[in-house]
């Protein structure tokens, strides 16, 4: 179970300490992650839980410190303060981390010279995971036929959906995902839904970052909202929203009125 819930007041704080216990059900377990470039906090005191069998919305305005965050759960920057352990580990104590953990950051290194199966086939390498995945990889994410194109050649979607194959590959129980569904089309968007549904169902985690409210609001289960670097709301979208009829966007746009201004 995630560690804090409470509707209340939607503008009220709703931080809470992160859950450091090494349950099984503890997919993503972040508390007190401190980040700063020079003297400017981008993560500030942020903890939250994300158990496995949900799906989590990480919302925030531009700039806010979602992208950060991930980036620290993922090992790929170092907190100044804080844990961020995936099933108890830290990711670069991961003994397989293609198998805990699928993550999906930038246009995750794709080299315009490649091909997608070329890409997928090293990628699999590199993790471990048996390149016999890699066919099958490519239809469910619908690149079967562009599959010997070099990615170069590729629009956004089509490398959104190469970045999600990859993620997938290792088949972890776990998924970090910045903006999964930016260019995708609406058939692209309705799988990835569908996808990460089931994978939930199953007892996957997710956390996914969006600024496509009404598209989170079709597929998590749970939002964690950071303003300027710090959790302003954390809970089920029901509850959170219960206030405004149900209405993600407008719950959100009043939470976040104060911190619209990018810093
Ligand atoms: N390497 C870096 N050096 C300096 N500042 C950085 C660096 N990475 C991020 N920042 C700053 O940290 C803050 C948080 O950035 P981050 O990318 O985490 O935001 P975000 O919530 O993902 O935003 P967006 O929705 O625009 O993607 C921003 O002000 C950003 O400029």
């Amino acid at each position: 179970m995630r560690t804090s819930r409470s509707a209340g007041d939607p503008r009220a704080p709703e931080i809470h300490a992160g859950d450091m216990n090494d349950s099984p059900t503890t997919a993503i377990a972040v508390s007190v992650l401190r980040k700063t470039y020079g003297s400017y906090a981008a993560v500030e005191d942020v903890s939250f839980d994300v158990p496995h069998g949900r799906v989590v919305g990480l919302l925030g305005p531009n700039g806010a410190g979602k992208t950060t965050t991930m980036r620290m759960l993922l090992g790929l920057a170092r907190p100044d303060a804080g844990t961020a352990l995936l099933d108890g580990t830290p990711y670069r104590e991961l003994a397989q981390p293609a198998r805990t953990v699928g993550a999906m950051l930038d246009d995750g290194g794709l080299h315009p010279g490649r091909t997608a199966r070329q890409h997928l086939t090293i990628s699999a390498a590199m993790a471990g995971v048996d390149a016999a995945r890699v066919p099958a990889m490519l239809t469910e994410t619908g690149l079967g036929a562009a599959a010997d194109r070099r990615i170069g050649g590729y629009s956004l979607g089509m490398r959104q959906r190469l970045a999600l194959a990859a993620a997938l590959l290792g088949e972890p129980g776990i998924l970090v995902l910045d903006e999964p569904a930016n260019g995708l089309d609406p058939a692209g968007m309705r799988w990835l839904r569908q996808r990460l549904r089931a994978f939930a169902d199953a007892g996957g985690a997710v956390l996914l970052s969006s600024h496509v409210l009404a598209e989170v609001s079709n597929v998590a289960d749970d939002i964690i909202v950071v303003a300027q670097g710090r959790i302003v709301a954390d809970g089920p979208i029901p509850e959170l929203t219960a206030r405004y009829g149900g209405d993600l966007e407008s719950y959100y746009l009043d939470l976040t009125a104060e911190t619209a201004e990018v810093r």
